[in-house]
């Protein structure tokens, strides 16, 4: 069984000056949660390290610094937004085969004052479970909540289909049925994982039997040994 993270710092077009700023913290959010998961955490503790990794990381934050209160959902799924950041997510096995996900966001810019976008819905923003895995996604969040994202894709996951090519059926759909782009990352029960995407980009970085993969653009799966 293999223990496995992925981390995601938010879709959309990111600017050339932040290309190489976001692909760094994404790449060291992956490797800090690794480290938990070496350490013995649980995948819970996996995705709560990475994503503070990601919150605390000026590359993803955005616009004016405040804090809002955490919203946490125990025991498969914790959701908390922490800051005016852009759009963070993890999503972690560990070698108990127990998953989990965690998505942070600062929310779209320019919402509507009390707008509750998809990040911290149940389905929508993130979803995990044991029997069939775990979905961070990013993107336009009304779009997310119409198809509840997150579960449509461990659906086509529970229906036999790869991560890879749930997620991608799952963004088609959004794009067809609401017009909405966005970005999701999966891991399975047994350590296979996905990250895909319908925007022009989406950061993000995994670390799988010490090999870290990463990648910015659509299909670039770049990778490097990590140092014992
Ligand atoms: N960048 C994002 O993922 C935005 C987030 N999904 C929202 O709509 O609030």
């Amino acid at each position: 069984m293999s223990a496995v993270v992925v981390v995601h710092g938010g879709p959309w077009a990111i600017p050339e000056d932040l290309a190489k700023a976001s692909v760094d913290g994404v790449k060291a959010a992956a490797r800090q949660g690794s480290s938990v998961l070496k350490g013995g955490g649980s995948a819970l503790d996996v995705v709560e390290a990475a994503v503070m990794a990601l919150e605390d990381n000026p590359a993803f934050n955005a616009d004016i610094p405040y804090h809002t209160d955490r919203q946490r959902c125990k025991p498969v799924c914790r959701e908390y937004r922490h800051g005016h950041h852009d759009t963070v997510g993890a999503v972690a096995v560990d070698s108990d085969g127990n998953v989990a996900c965690a998505t942070s966001t600062g929310g779209l810019r320019y919402k509507m004052v009390g707008r509750v976008g998809d990040s911290p819905i149940i389905g929508s923003g993130g979803y995990a479970d044991n029997l069939s895995g775990a979905v961070s996604c990013t993107g336009h969040g009304e779009s997310i909540l119409k198809v509840t994202l997150a579960r449509l894709i461990l659906s086509h996951v529970e229906q036999g289909k790869s991560l890879a090519d749930s997620s991608q059926l799952s963004l088609q759909y959004m794009g067809d049925r609401v017009r909405g782009a966005g970005g999701a990352i999966v891991v399975s029960p047994s350590g296979q994982w996905a990250a895909t995407f319908s925007t022009e980009r989406m950061v993000w970085a995994s670390v799988d039997q010490d090999v870290l993969w990463y990648g910015l653009h659509p299909k670039e799966k770049l990778n490097e040994k990590l140092c014992q």
